[in-house]
């Protein structure tokens, strides 16, 4: 089978680049990749590329992008629910929608397990990114243990429903199935089983935001996605693209996945 070109969904390569690279390694890092990327000939309107660097260095790559014309997307790590006042150490997504920041990823596995993030929690920070009118990044997926005691699909398919509460079907959101065991670990899931997790979690989008949402939400895989295995995930009908980890700190690995067409020989 073809790469997937459904044409209401444009692919969406992401790195997050959890807390790696200060501001100055992130503008040294932001302008090779996109000198890289463009040396190749990459179609942007084709694939989107975005990346998440940490917050201090966003002020930095905006100012990269807007003076040089970047045709790159970026957007946070996270965001607070609240939109100002007394929450020490939280940010709020007006600063981030003042960063031009398109995209907010909202409950990584990493903010639900080492933060304590709960479905509750990830739900209003839906609610305030939208607010600020920023996409979030809607992040699902099970562990080990939960693969092992409910199947592949159904933590995923509530955490997106519980993520979901409250949000209107006129919603711009894009959502990333992450298998727990599969992130940094090496061992992704096969494309197959990734598929199989995305195909519910668009059965939920339809169930509670309508057909037409469903249709052009785009939904991601990520979990050791590396350039040799990315083709595998763009060739399943319902997996819009990547997110990215550890392969999108690397810039010639990141752009072996952002030009996965390569590889499926287009
Ligand atoms: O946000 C990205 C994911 O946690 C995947 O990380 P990874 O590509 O290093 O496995």
């Amino acid at each position: 089978m073809a790469v997937n070109d459904n044409p209401r969904r444009t692919p969406l390569i992401a790195g997050n680049w959890k807390m790696n690279l200060d501001h100055l390694q992130a503008i040294a890092f932001v302008q090779k990749l996109a000198w890289n990327l463009k040396d190749a000939k990459h179609d942007f309107s084709a694939v989107e590329v975005a990346v998440f660097p940490p917050f201090t260095d966003l002020r930095s790559v905006q100012t990269l992008v807007s003076a040089d014309k970047l045709p790159l997307a970026y957007g946070a790590q996270d965001l607070s629910a609240q939109d100002s006042g007394a929450y020490t150490g939280e940010i709020s997504g007006g600063f981030l929608s003042q960063l031009e920041c398109q995209y907010v990823l909202i409950g990584h596995s990493e903010r639900r397990t080492l933060h304590g993030e709960d479905d509750e929690q990830v739900a209003a920070k839906v609610k305030a990114a939208l607010k600020h009118n920023l996409v979030p990044i809607i992040c699902v997926g099970e562990t080990a243990a939960d693969l092992e005691l409910h199947g592949p699909s159904a933590v995923p398919v509530a955490q997106l429903k519980a993520a979901l509460s409250g949000v209107s079907n006129a919603a711009d959101i894009v959502v990333a199935y992450e298998p727990v065991w599969a992130i940094g670990s090496g061992q992704a899931a096969t494309p197959e089983q990734a598929e199989q997790v995305a195909a519910q979690l668009r059965n939920v989008l339809k169930d509670t935001l309508g057909e037409d949402v469903a249709a052009r939400t785009r939904i991601l895989y990520g979990g050791s996605v590396k350039g040799v295995n990315i083709a595998g995930y763009m060739r399943e009908p319902n997996l819009d693209g990547a997110l990215v980890g550890g392969a999108s700190l690397d810039i010639d690995e990141f752009s072996s996945i952002v030009r996965f067409q390569k590889h499926v020989g287009l």
